[in-house]
Order: C-alpha cells, then sequence, then structure tokens
C-alpha cells in the first residue's frame, strides 16, 4: 500500500477556476519525489490535498489507502506533514520555541520530550540563537526555517515542502538539502518537494512529476525526465545547467558521458579530459 495515492483528483476554485484534473500520483515509502512546474500549475493545491487542507472537488485522496475523513484527519496530519510556501500562513506564536512546540505538544508528547524535539528541530534548521525571537519579526528565510523546523518536530512519515529553498540564502539552501537527504535515507521517509530550482531537483530526486496547467505532463526519474529538453521548454522549464552543458559540448563532438548531479559531471569531466580511467 502506498503512503499516498491521488485517483484522478480534481479541484476546482471558486469561480470555475480548474487548478487540479485527474491527477494520479503516487508516493512509495522512503523516497524523494519533486513534483515541477510553471507558476500556476498546481503544485500547491495538490499540496493541500495530501493532508486535507483541500477537499478534492472530484476523485480520491488515500493516505495508507484510506480516504481523508473528519475521524481521521488528526491522524492523517500526523503521518502528513506540509509546509506551506508562505511561512505566514503557518507561524502564529509569540516565541520560536513556542511555535516549534505547537505540533508536539498537540500531538500529546510530555514536556522533556517536546523539549528534545524542539533543540533538534531548531539545530536542523540552524535556528538554536532565536529561540526566543519573535517570529513575526523575522526575515523571510528565517521565518521559512521556523515553519519547516515547526513541521519537522512531528517527525511526520511524510514531509512535503512547498518550495522549502525559495527565499533562503546558500548556507540555508545547503542546510535544508542537507536536510532532505538526511530525513528521507536515516529515517526511511519520504518526502515531496516543488521547488523552482531545477538543479536542486537533480541532486534531490528519486522520482519527478512535472505538472503544467492542472495536468501531469511526464514523470520518470532524474534521466528520464531531463533527457525531454523540448517538453520541458513548452511548459517554461529548464534542464539544469549540467547537463544542458554536457548536452552542448557532446553535440560538439567532445566524448563525454552525461552527468545530472555536481558529483556525476565532475566525474563525467575528470574522465573526458583524461584526470581519471
Ligand atoms: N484560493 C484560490 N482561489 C482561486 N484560485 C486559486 C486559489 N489558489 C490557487 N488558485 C489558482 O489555481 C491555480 C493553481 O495554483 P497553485 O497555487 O496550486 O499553483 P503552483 O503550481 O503552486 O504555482 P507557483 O509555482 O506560482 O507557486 C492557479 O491558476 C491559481 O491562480
Amino acid at each position: 500500500m502506498h503512503i499516498i495515492e491521488t485517483q484522478q483528483l480534481g479541484h476546482t476554485y471558486k469561480g470555475n477556476i480548474d487548478a487540479l484534473k485527474n491527477i494520479s500520483f503516487i508516493a512509495p515509502r522512503n523516497t524523494r519525489i519533486a513534483i515541477i512546474g510553471p507558476n500556476g500549475a498546481g503544485k500547491s493545491t495538490l499540496f493541500k490535498h495530501f493532508n486535507g487542507v483541500l477537499k478534492p472537488t472530484t476523485g480520491k485522496v488515500l493516505i495508507r489507502g484510506e480516504p481523508i475523513t473528519k475521524e481521521n484527519i488528526r491522524e492523517v496530519r500526523r503521518t502528513v506533514g506540509l509546509v506551506f510556501q508562505n511561512p505566514d500562513d503557518q507561524i502564529f506564536s509569540p516565541t520560536v520555541e513556542q511555535d516549534v512546540a505547537f505540533g508536539p505538544t498537540n500531538m500529546g508528547l510530555d514536556e522533556e520530550a517536546v523539549k528534545h524535539r524542539v533543540h533538534e528541530a531548531l539545530s536542523t534548521v540552524g535556528l538554536l540563537d532565536y529561540r526566543t525571537r519573535v517570529p513575526h519579526h523575522l526575515s523571510g528565510g528565517e521565518k521559512k526555517r521556523v515553519a519547516i523546523a515547526g513541521i519537522i518536530a512531528m517527525e511526520p512519515q511524510v514531509l512535503v515542502l512547498d518550495e522549502p529553498t525559495a527565499g533562503l540564502d546558500p548556507q540555508g539552501v545547503r542546510d535544508i538539502v542537507k536536510f532532505i537527504k538526511n530525513f528521507s535515507v536515516q529515517y526511511g521517509m519520504t518526502v515531496i518537494f516543488s521547488t523552482h530550482s531545477i538543479s536542486l531537483v537533480a541532486e534531490l530526486a528519486d522520482y519527478i512529476y512535472v505538472m503544467n496547467a492542472g495536468t501531469f505532463v511526464a514523470e520518470g526519474t532524474v534521466p528520464e525526465v531531463f533527457s525531454q529538453p523540448e517538453l520541458l521548454a513548452s511548459v517554461r522549464l529548464d534542464i539544469p545547467v549540467l547537463p544542458k552543458l554536457i548536452t552542448s559540448l557532446q553535440s560538439q563532438g567532445v566524448p563525454i558521458e552525461m552527468g545530472y548531479t555536481y558529483q556525476e559531471a565532475e566525474q563525467a569531466f575528470l574522465k573526458a579530459f583524461g584526470k581519471m580511467s
């Protein structure tokens, strides 16, 4: 049984706006899934269905095989943690540590356990020194990190991150990338994320869904999706810069293997230029 599955999911907002049409999505356990698409493709709308923030207009959302109901919504939200695109939608406590403690406290954990979770989560996002600060006075990137900490403190089985690195500085991006990698590998958890940073997708995703105008237009592994530059361009997307450069060199007759991540590309260049066997 898949941890999240949608069957022919459709969502129509007021005003007859069809944001999702016939979406069939599967999230197996222990995978990192990227959802990419241009502005307005429907990514945030889809994410809000994963933990019952929105209700399907048509079709179904199943969490561990069960539809989301009033009775199981609390359990669903413990299983699937959603970090919204805009941290202001999520942060409401007077201090950073109270904000991060809110979820674990609500889950009924004792004070010691809550303290431990808050410490771990704030240290993961590099905000331990911000414990007593007022969240609404933080910068955009700091707020984003508080919002992420608030969800990871609940240790959900599935972490859904809507543009987790938007607005973060380069070290902030590195921290989140490291966290996403560790989170899925160490704890065997599923991470679903959207991003407009295409190089991040190559580094992090086991599987990619490409969305446009409320539907999936392609899906597959990193090589499968990024070997279709025309299709991606037709929906305002691009392939990462490293495979783009390698493709250009190949087309000029340079014998170099394809690489999608920094590490793969580095190996390909070293090999092509005789620095490695
Ligand atoms: N509350 C709402 N009421 C009406 N229309 C909405 C609402 N929220 C989103 N939409 C519309 O639904 C469509 C999908 O929006 P959504 O926010 O899911 O896209 P997205 O892929 O997350 O975009 P972005 O990359 O810009 O964040 C868009 O056309 C948007 O204008």
